[in-house]
């Protein structure tokens, strides 16, 4: 891969160290998170142009806390610390941290003292600003070098600089949306201050990937299961412009797809692209094996099973095949080695096929594990896939398995994708389809009486969902406007046959998760 300039950021266990990734790359800048146990391996390898201090649960001030590694401030690089970043930074550069009286969480004011570098063309000094802050320890003495450049109500040390050396710290979040100004701070560090050029683009991208993969592969052969989704479409294209007809790619109809779902992915797909597609129809298979299931979780673990059978078998009917092609993302590897992770419950277990290399043997081909879904998005334009694939909400791997709580039947499968048609088509209708991040219709294994054409009638709920989210990691409801949602319900009770009454989930994520199962 040609060497891109590059920030590392160091990661101390923030709940929004992604968010700073994000800056990061919208101001063109190729960047990685490593926790800050394995940060110094990770500056070794990527020589990055600067480095970013983000903001974690514990306190510097407590014995065995987190530190940067030495070597950073060794190197002299570029250093911007956020939040707790700026806490151990004034720590380990000899200032002092003290656990506070004065929490502020939330909005605060902050008035600028001085101009830096990082307020560059963003913030005069002499004006006051809305930043968010979320912390109880500040400091309480700078560091030799230092100035302070601006401060808030209860953190008089709310940014501060060293511009002889480059290192700049502050104790707000300049990542979150909350923080208006705080992306064009980012963008400062890391152009006039690290002096990062901004060569991370789509097509740039695009060209390194396909000689990689080419590296990678050989002449073997990959299988790649399509959903649909824009991370498989967009894998399966990638890959296909880098080896062709080595790649086979495998949709396998489950029985639990919407409304005309299969036709469409595999139409859509054929009629673009010159792919081998296996159209697999194992609804027979994965209907018959969830007969009776009614727990969430045996059911997520029935699918994932089968996909695997499903799989080895295809893979077989090719003559075999060395390599699996997923469409891991940025988030998922994060995730994955979270410094934060700990001894952490199972809240659900997500269907992937990632038990699948394991047990077929095969050697994993993620062409996009270093991206966020947003750029994935911007990755399938960029390969010229046509919106109706890069625009699509996200769709689980179990389908509408999981909006069935309860057992599955062939009946409440057809009475599900008549609801959940009528409502995607009253959003896209209204205009909401790209505003709204997921929406679905769930069915309810609740019966309730009604009346209609002055009989009476027994049939089930449907509750309806709509969220805003940027990663599915945390979501809101979507606050509809009443009009629209009792032009949806009525629809909805007047066109399918075995409902009688909606309702809409105004939970958000935490507490709820996104699906009901
Ligand atoms: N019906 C299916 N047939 C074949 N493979 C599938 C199917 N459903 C899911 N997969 C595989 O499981 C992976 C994970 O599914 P997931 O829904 O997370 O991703 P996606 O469908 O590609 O994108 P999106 O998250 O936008 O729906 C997919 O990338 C795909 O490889
Ligand atoms: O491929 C998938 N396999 C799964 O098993 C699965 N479960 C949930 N989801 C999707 O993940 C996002 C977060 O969902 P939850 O808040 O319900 O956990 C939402 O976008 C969900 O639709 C899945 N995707
Ligand atoms: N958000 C943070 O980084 C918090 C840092 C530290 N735990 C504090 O409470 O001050
Ligand atoms: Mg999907």
């Amino acid at each position: 891969m040609t060497q891109h300039d590059s920030i590392l950021i160091i990661d101390f266990g923030s709940q929004v160290t992604q968010l700073i990734a994000r800056r990061v790359r919208e101001a063109g800048v190729y960047c990685e998170i490593h926790p800050f146990q394995s940060a110094e391996a990770a500056y070794r390898k990527m020589k990055p142009k600067g480095v970013i201090l983000s903001g974690g649960p514990a306190s510097v001030t407590e014995d065995f806390s987190p530190r940067a590694p030495q070597l950073i401030f060794d190197e002299k690089l570029p250093i911007f610390g956020i939040c707790y970043g700026e806490q151990t930074m004034a720590e380990q550069l000899g200032g002092k941290v003290e656990a506070g009286h004065h929490r502020e969480f939330g909005r605060a004011f902050l008035e600028v003292q001085k101009p830096t570098k990082l307020f560059d063309g963003v913030w005069e000094p002499g004006t006051r600003h809305q930043v968010w802050m979320s912390h109880g320890d500040r400091v309480t003495r700078l560091p030799e070098g230092f100035e302070v450049v601006a401060t808030s109500d209860n953190a008089p040390y709310a940014a501060i600089a060293d511009e002889s050396r480059n290192y700049y710290a502050v104790q707000f979040h300049p990542e979150v949306v909350h923080t208006p100004d705080g992306a064009k701070l980012i963008q400062n560090f890391v152009h006039k201050i690290a002096g990062a050029k901004s060569d991370w683009t789509m097509s740039a991208y695009r060209q390194e990937m396909i000689a990689k993969i080419r590296a990678q592969v050989g002449r073997g052969k990959v299988i790649c299961g399509l959903s649909g989704g824009v991370d498989s479409s967009v894998a399966a294209v990638l890959i296909h412009e880098a080896i062709g007809d080595q790649l086979t790619c495998v949709f396998v109809d489950h029985g639990l797809m919407r409304q005309n779902e299969a036709t469409e992915v595999v139409d859509l797909f054929r009629g673009h692209y010159n792919i081998p597609l296996v159209h697999v129809d194992a609804s027979d298979l994965f209907l018959g094996q969830l007969a009776g299931v009614t727990d969430p979780e045996t059911k997520r673990k029935t699918i994932g099973r089968l996909f695997i059978e499903v799989f080895e078998k295809e893979a077989k009917a090719i003559g075999g095949a060395e390599f699996l092609a997923q469409g891991t993302l940025y988030p998922d590897v994060i995730e994955s080695v979270s410094f934060t992770g700990g001894p952490s419950v199972t809240i659900k277990s997500h269907h992937n096929v990632g038990g699948l290399p394991e047990r077929m043997n095969m050697k994993l081909v993620e062409p996009l594990r270093e991206l966020f879904k947003d750029e994935v998005r911007a990755l399938g334009r960029e390969l010229g896939l046509p919106d109706s694939f890069v625009g699509r909400h996200p769709f689980p791997g179990p389908g509408l398995a999981i909006r069935i709580p309860g057992e599955i039947t062939r009946e409440k499968l057809d009475i599900l994708r008549k609801a959940d048609a009528i409502y995607l088509d009253e959003i896209r209708k209204a205009g909401l389809y790209d505003i709204i991040w997921q929406a679905f219709a769930v069915l309810l294994p609740v019966r309730t009486v009604g009346v209609m054409g002055d009989g009476r009638t027994y049939d089930h709920v449907c509750a309806l969902r709509a969220v805003t989210s940027v990663d599915g990691m945390t979501a809101d409801f979507y606050p509809f406007d009443m009009n629209f949602l009792g032009r949806a319900a009525t629809r909805i009770i007047n066109e399918v046959r075995g409902i009688n009454r909606v309702v809409y989930d105004v939970t958000s994520k935490p507490p709820g998760t996104i699906e009901w199962e």
